[in-house]
């Protein structure tokens, strides 16, 4: 059997801007049908190498191949293909709801008759159809990102690139927009999305890379991820004193590690229970004790040595 062709690859792909160096020569492949994440914080180089894949910034150096095609080369065939939501949101405010849709629809060529009943589809899947006549300055927060998701989906895009889809949405319209993206992801559009959001890389996608300072430092399903880098459960301890510091060397050798943060210990176990009664055994009392499961936080941290979201 064939494997078959990534739709995005990438092979020491690199974006300088000067002398600065934001993305580091990276490898991905992306395979039809996936979700595929960015995930890192901010600075991490992820919406450089969106724009890198959108075919709107060249890459200073290293391959990049999109839908079998060269960005440098075939930059306007390639972006036919892709649908972009980017990070800021760039609605036309003059426009309605539906006018937003519509007109973007003609500058990918689709007459206006299409255009009427795709935009009508779109404010369905957008759940904006009572707010077609608005225009899009009262729209809240989250109907205006969907708005922009549907407007992303107008060509009927192979390729749906997402730069942080929920940042500054409230949780009630972050699930609005992630249930809109599993829809997409089911019929089979290939997801490619960044963001600095642990639960949301956990939620949406299949696969991903861990991005820091230009560079992957890891990359595979979040599951996988989280078994290869941390422990089933962590433990979370507040004690109430200055420094977090003075109570580490009290919990040594309970877990598997320990990572101390200015307002907390992490101690990594397998089982979360048995560590807490650990602590109480050697007669500490924290002021707040939580027992989780591992995350992509986690992951980061332990690659890292920092948290993402600061
Ligand atoms: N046009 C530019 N000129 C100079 N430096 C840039 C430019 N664009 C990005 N950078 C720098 O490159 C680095 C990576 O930025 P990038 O936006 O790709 O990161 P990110 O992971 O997407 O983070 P964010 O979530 O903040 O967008 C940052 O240090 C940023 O300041």
């Amino acid at each position: 059997m064939t494997a078959e062709r990534p739709l995005i690859h990438a092979r020491g792909l690199i974006k300088r801007f000067g002398d600065f160096t934001a993305v580091d020569g990276i490898d991905i492949d992306v395979r039809a049908g996936e979700a595929f994440g960015f995930l890192g914080p901010n600075g991490a180089g992820k919406s450089s190498t969106m724009r890198m894949i959108g075919c709107i910034s060249p890459p200073t150096g290293g391959e990049l191949s999109i839908l079998g095609m060269d960005p440098r080369r075939e930059g306007p065939a390639i972006r036919a293909r892709l649908g972009v939501c980017p990070q800021q949101e760039n609605l036309d405010p003059e426009l309605t709801v539906q006018e937003n849709l519509t007109t973007f629809a003609r500058y990918f060529g689709i007459p206006r008759r299409t255009a009427r009943s795709r935009a009508a589809e779109l404010l369905d899947f957008g759940q904006l159809s009572e707010r077609a006549a608005s225009k899009v300055e009262p729209l809240s927060g989250g109907m205006k990102r969907r708005l922009t998701i549907a407007r992303a989906l107008v060509n009927e895009p192979e390729i749906v690139l997402l730069d942080e889809p929920t940042t500054g949405l409230d949780p009630q319209a972050r699930h609005l927009v992630w249930e809109r993206l599993f829809r997409l992801k089911q019929q089979g559009v290939t997801l490619v999305l960044t963001t600095h959001y642990m639960d949301e890389a956990e939620q949406l996608c299949d696969r991903l890379v861990v991005m820091d300072g230009g560079r992957i430092v890891a990359e595979g399903a979040p599951r996988d991820l989280i078994d290869r880098y941390s422990t089933r459960e962590v433990v979370e301890l507040r004690f109430a004193a200055e420094s977090q510091e003075d109570f580490a060397g009290k919990l040594a050798g309970i877990g598997e590690r320990t990572e101390v943060l200015p307002d907390r210990i992490l101690l990594y176990v397998a089982d979360g229970d048995a560590a807490v009664a650990q602590v109480h055994d050697r007669g500490l009392s924290p002021a707040s004790v939580l027992v989780r499961r591992s995350s992509l936080e986690d992951v980061f941290l332990h690659l890292t040595g920092r948290t993402l979201v600061d």
